[in-house]
């Protein structure tokens, strides 16, 4: 029996086709697997093609299928399903070749008939012919990409070269040395390849059918794409056997979740008792809900219930209440915490300044610590704090938040970061007592250290034990942490980084990074973290738009929705975020006299599947719309002047700022495809930064300007 294979240009082609020729696509390739010469198939070579082993068959009599069917092995390869000619011209100059160098499957579009002129000071001026053959450039791409000048160039060449081959030449574009790029195409390609070899080979474009049920289950699901086909670098995170615990760092979009999922579904597969269980945790509860869907699609059954998914507000919660027994009279927010405080200092008649001193102690030193008497507070090392605090100092401060704890402890009022600290304590007090054989964390960036203590107090110390995903450069709730003060070891060989940006095109990528330029970020450990992604797709330049007033930003939004809409978008596939809640009031008031339906994205939703979703910039961590607007992107607004004025050292707004920056970060790389920036009055300096040192004057709001 032949053996199948699917290429994800099938899959992508197969989602756009109606479900009655979806069901005939289905049959064909069952058919195809059992009989190649079957009657009614019309299996039969293309005579166009630039290769030989290229073959339609019929799907129906409107459409067909594009195979690859060497002659030399019993596979075929699934490539594209379309109308009858449709399919044809995709077909008509494509090349399908096993690369000798990499051993990599390669599809690219034939340009061997244009004129390209070697150029002397070009992008790969300085690399023989020989070394990027060596990277998996085919032959006939080198003079092409030799005439290339710059970065746009190359991405202009497109399908013109093979996706492993592009991947390299970016990352030689971006600066990377060109041995390291070379040795991490080695790592996981192997040269002298059989056809068949060669989808082993690049598991990010074909999907190698081992059995009935693994056909049929590739094509009953939804075809999200990250199911089946993840890049080795991936694989090699999802399948490995760790020493100890694991941390991958990414920007944005580099598919962390992706594996972090697939890994918490292999592990529970194949490397847990059935008595054991699975932690897997993130910071918002939505994301958790997130997760929890996504891993159903996975995996189901008995294997789906060692997984329990979480957030650690949660799950510190339900172990203050059911097991330390905690009464929770009251959850405080930031702001009712805020209030406390002021009742504390009249009640107790403390100055303002010492007021101000407990509280920056608190959130900086005391609660991050996760400190409980005096005599801890006395000993700590105030690590990243820039005056010295001796101990009259400290005794004065101590006894300011001893009165702020009895008053919480006597209302039985909590703040989440209290129940961590309980959680926490009390795990360390009762070992064994909640044991998880694996905790994986996504989103780690948003980690206190107190949280990062109770997962390490969750799960005994093991091969596999953790397993954290996260982005320094998505880090927007302000938590300064060192993972190895937390218990949690992560060696050389342990700290891996994800580069390949499967979201967002290179040119939403590169206006979201460029706010980020200049920023010092650490990988958790103290350690730089580098901010050199690549996007595998392309598309136009985000626009950037500004309007005279509100109104006409409003009146703006709802055209081009409307466009959107028009051109074939859904309207759940579009979202708009503002950077406060109140913001977005207007817009979402014009959009829906327009009649447009709209959503609103809050703490618990979840993406429906009607409605143009809006919501805070918060709100947009964890996920992807196909288009998204940010609006009231003015001075005064990104970064937000309140917030940053009403910090009481410039240390402290500098913090801020780096979040604020973050946060724009954020919401930008939610865009798959067309991301529209909109303001009025004066830009946001995020929008065309000069420089990454801001003045105040770039960030003042001006007076004059229309009100938000
Ligand atoms: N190998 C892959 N092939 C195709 N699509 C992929 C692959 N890996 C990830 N994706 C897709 O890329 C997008 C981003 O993946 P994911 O959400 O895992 O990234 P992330 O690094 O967690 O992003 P963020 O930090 O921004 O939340 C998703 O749509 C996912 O399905």
């Amino acid at each position: 029996m032949p053996n199948v294979s699917l290429h994800r240009t099938f899959t992508d082609s197969f989602t756009q086709l109606p479900q009655k020729i979806q069901k005939s696509t289905w049959d064909l390739v069952f058919k195809l697997k059992d009989n190649p010469e079957a009657n009614g198939l019309n299996f039969e070579r293309l005579k166009r093609t630039t290769d030989s082993h290229i073959y339609s068959a019929r799907v129906n009599n409107d459409y067909r299928a594009i195979i690859l069917k060497p002659k030399t092995e019993d596979v075929f390869m699934l490539a594209y399903v379309d109308k009858h000619d449709d399919a044809y011209r995709w077909a008509e100059r494509r090349r399908f070749e096993v690369n000798k160098y990499t051993g990599t499957f390669q599809m690219y579009i034939d340009s061997t008939d244009r004129d390209f002129n070697e150029v002397s000071q070009g992008l790969f001026s300085h690399y023989t012919s020989e070394q990027l053959l060596a990277l998996g450039v085919p032959a006939d791409v080198i003079s092409p990409v030799q005439s290339l000048k710059n970065e746009e160039e190359l991405l202009e060449l497109g399908e013109h070269v093979p996706e492993d081959a592009m991947l390299a030449l970016q990352f030689l574009a971006q600066g990377d040395q060109y041995d390291d790029v070379l040795e991490t195409i080695t790592d996981c390609r192997k040269p002298g390849a059989s056809y068949m070899e060669s989808f082993i080979n690049t598991p990010e474009q074909v999907a190698v059918i081992t059995s009935d049920q693994h056909l049929q289950e590739v094509l009953s699901a939804s075809f999200e794409k990250w199911r089946f086909y993840l890049h080795p670098s991936q694989l090699e995170l999802v399948h490995k056997d760790f020493a100890g615990s694991v941390r991958v760092l990414g920007g944005a979009g580099t598919g962390k979740t992706v594996v972090a999922l697939h890994r918490g579904c292999n592990l529970a597969k194949y490397h847990i008792q059935t008595d054991e269980k699975i932690l897997v945790t993130t910071y918002t509860a939505n994301l958790a809900n997130i997760l929890a869907e996504q891993m159903d699609h996975l995996v189901q059954g008995k294997v789906r219930n060692q997984i329990e998914i979480k957030h650690i507000d949660l799950l510190a919660r339900e172990i203050c209440e059911q097991r330390i027994g905690l009464s929770i009279q009251k959850l405080v927010t930031d702001e009712q915490d805020n209030g406390i405080w002021e009742q504390i200092k009249s009640a107790y008649q403390f100055d303002e300044d010492t007021i101000q001193l407990a509280k920056k102690e608190y959130k900086y030193v005391i609660d991050p610590e996760g400190i409980r008497n005096l005599d801890e507070y006395l000993d700590v090392v105030r690590t990243g704090m820039k005056h010295r605090l001796g101990k009259v100092g400290r005794r004065a401060v101590w006894d300011v938040v001893e009165k702020y704890r009895n008053w919480m402890a006597e209302r039985k009022w909590f703040r989440y970061a209290d129940l961590i600290r309980h959680a926490r304590i009390w795990l360390e007090e009762n070992p064994g007592k909640i044991n998880f054989r694996v905790a994986i964390v996504d989103e780690v960036q948003d980690f206190s250290q107190e949280a990062l203590k109770l997962i390490r107090a969750l799960v005994p110390i093991n091969r596999n034990d953790l397993f954290f995903v996260g982005d320094p450069q998505q880090g927007i709730y302000g938590h300064r942490v060192v993972m190895s003060r937390c218990g949690i070891d992560i060696r050389g060989g342990r700290s891996k980084r994800l580069r390949i940006n499967y979201r967002t095109t290179e040119q939403i990528r590169k206006q979201a990074i460029q706010v980020l330029k200049g920023i010092e970020f650490d990988d958790l450990d103290g350690q730089s973290n580098p901010t050199d992604d690549i996007s595998l797709l392309t598309g136009s330049k985000p626009l950037i738009k500004k309007l005279s007033s509100k109104d006409e930003e409003a009146g703006y939004l709802v055209q081009e929705i409307k466009n959107l809409i028009k051109q074939g978008y859904q309207a759940h596939e579009i979202a708009i975020f503002g950077r406060v809640s109140k913001t977005l009031n207007k817009f979402v008031s014009q959009l829906e006299e327009a009649d447009i339906p709209v959503n609103s994205l809050t703490t618990k939703s979840h993406i429906k599947q009607t409605g143009v979703h809006y919501g805070t910039m918060h709100r947009s961590k964890g996920l992807e719309f196909r288009v998204v607007f940010l609006v009231g992107m003015s001075k005064g607004y990104m970064p937000l002047q309140f917030v940053v004025k009403k910090q009481e050292t410039e240390e402290e707004k500098q913090i801020i700022l780096k979040q604020e920056r973050s946060l724009f970060y954020v919401a930008a790389t939610r865009a798959r495809e067309k991301l529209y920036i909109s303001y009025h009055g004066e830009a946001s300096p995020f929008l065309f930064p000069k420089s990454h040192h801001l003045g105040y004057d770039d960030l003042l709001y001006n007076e004059r300007n229309d009100k938000l």
